[in-house]
């Protein structure tokens, strides 16, 4: 070989090194030396290349070739499979990833240490529940919406809502050649969330408005570079744009409760009544509720606090019901024997019923059902992970979680790992017979951030399991589609299907 081509290759590679050693001096480096007067060990790991970090090899796994599962066991294989921590750097910064039930709970259950981390703050709306710093506004928000949404008698109106609307969509997709699970189940759980959460006028194009909150859902896990052509800049656009919807509709709001001087005919007027911070007000949504608010200092929200709120209530209620659902049709349609046994639990309610609706106390007694339901929530994992940052040092089991880092709390590791669930990837709902052991099962997070959803999600899956399997069959049209993991777990045809009637 040439002398200059050696020279070249040999720069080359002192390069390279550098490059694959710069981010561990640079971040690493530091901590080893705290480490070393702690007495405690830094996670084992590496945090890849300047800027890009471990990107590649997590988009390699999770998009490439569709198995997130191996970005974790790479770790564990190389690193030990029981350390449950290792260093890494994604999503722009250097992180820990929580693996084990004991950190993650750890983690979710010490917001003193751990503070909520969302890189893609600006997509969710910084006034939102899901990003306000824990303290007094985030408590009265997050009490409010639970009782909105979560507590027994606001479901009980809920279920009675959301039947109808869907009994005549699943009516419509048996008429349809075939349809697009995910995009149908869309349309009706934003036209139920929207009921419930800030009615708009009849006729208000629903179409346009999912295809917006589409694109924010896109940009919750993309890297945050806010570059005309990112997904994340267009999420940006996508939510400029609904906020200045649902504005419209608040301002008019403003404008009628203005007009409505009469207080007594205001009562009447109102259909909802709801006790908040012990004060008794009239409210017929959410946004209605939260324009009535007060905050800490007994000021009303401003405009922002509630449309971000409203955005965020409306955007992952009807996004993570719609892709539960879907999963649901998919593990059925690949396991005939559970829906076999699902379908004859619910006919058997549906005999029970004189062929009507059901209420909210007929869900408790659909037990199958619920398990099914249950199953489809530790399959999907429609949460893989969720961000922390370390406030400070902070030792766990003898290793740093070093100051400033982020935590990626990585729940879909717990409920993939057959320590925890039993041949983890097939879909078993009789498994819910036993409850798993403690710790390993978190799909709604924990702690004071834990999902206000989670009743929600599990009532509407079970309704949709009650009409469509009392009424339909379906076939998946592409049974081997690939799945894309991110921003959100879906098949990549969206689940095409036929359905039709029994
Ligand atoms: C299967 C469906 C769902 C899953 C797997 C899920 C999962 C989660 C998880 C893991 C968190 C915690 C995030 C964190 O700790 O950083 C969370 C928070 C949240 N979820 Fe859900 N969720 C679901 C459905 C829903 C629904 C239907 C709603 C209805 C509005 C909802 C609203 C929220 C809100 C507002 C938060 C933020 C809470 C806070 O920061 O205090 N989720 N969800």
């Amino acid at each position: 070989m040439e002398m200059w081509m050696l020279f070249v290759v040999l720069i080359v590679s002192i390069l390279g090194w550098l490059l694959w050693w710069w981010n561990e001096f640079w971040y690493v480096s530091p901590v080893t030396t705290r480490c070393l007067t702690l007495k405690i060990k830094m996670p084992p790991g590496h945090l890849g290349f300047p800027f890009f970090g471990e990107a590649l090899s997590f988009l390699w796994f999770f998009t490439i070739i569709g198995r997130p599962d191996n970005f974790i066991s790479s770790k564990r294989h190389k690193y030990g499979h029981n350390v449950g921590i290792y260093r890494t750097h994604l999503y722009g910064s250097p992180s820990i990833i929580a693996c084990s039930p004991s950190l993650c709970k750890f983690v979710l259950n010490s917001s003193d240490k751990f503070v909520q981390e969302w890189p893609t703050i600006q997509v969710l709306g910084t006034k939102s529940v899901i990003t306000l710093d824990e303290g007094t506004l985030h408590g009265i928000i997050k009490s409010f919406i639970v009782k909105s949404i979560n507590r027994p008698d606001s479901l009980s109106k809920i279920v009675h809502q959301i039947q109808p609307t869907i009994v005549a969509a699943l009516q419509l997709w048996s008429q349809m050649p075939k349809i697009k699970t995910f995009d149908q189940v869309k349309k009706v759980t934003l036209d139920y969330t929207m009921r419930y959460t800030a009615h708009l006028e009849e006729g208000t194009p629903i179409d346009a408005i999912e295809k917006l909150f589409e694109g924010i859902v896109y940009g919750f896990r993309a890297q945050p570079w806010n570059i005309p052509g990112t997904t994340y800049h267009h999420a940006l656009k996508c939510r400029e744009k609904i906020t200045d919807k649902l504005k419209a509709e608040l301002e008019k709001r403003k404008q009628k409760k203005k007009d409505e001087s009469n207080v007594e005919k205001k009562m009447q007027k109102k259909k909802d009544k709801s006790n908040v911070e012990g004060e008794i007000i009239t409210i017929s949504d959410i946004m209605d509720g939260l324009m009535e608010m007060k905050d800490e200092e007994g000021k009303q929200l401003s405009d922002e606090e509630v449309l971000d709120n409203v955005v965020s209530t409306i955007l992952i209620g009807h996004i993570s019901i719609a892709y539960a659902v879907t999963w649901s049709l998919q593990f059925l349609a690949k396991s005939p024997h559970v829906l076999l046994k699902l379908r004859e639990e619910n006919k058997a309610m549906f005999k029970e019923k004189n062929e009507g609706c059901i209420t909210y106390e007929d869900i408790s007694k659909l037990k199958y059902t619920n398990k099914v339901a249950e199953e489809t929530i530790r399959m999907a994992n429609l949460s893989a992970f969720v961000f922390r940052k370390a406030t400070d040092d902070i030792e766990f089991q003898g290793y740093i979680i070093p100051k400033g880092w982020s935590v990626l709390v990585w729940l879909r590791g717990l409920h993939n790992d057959p320590s925890h669930f039993e041949d983890p990837m097939s879909f078993n709902p009789d498994r819910w017979d036993t409850r798993p052991k403690h710790g390993t099962y978190q799909p709604f997070g924990g702690g004071s951030r834990s999902c206000p959803g989670s009743a929600l999600v599990r009532v509407s899956l079970t309704i949709f399991l009650h009409h469509l399997s009392i009424g339909y069959k379906w076939e998946l049209l592409n049974p081997s589609a690939r799945v894309n993991y991110l921003s959100h777990p879906l098949p990549t045809d969206g689940l095409e299907i036929t359905i039709t009637k029994l």
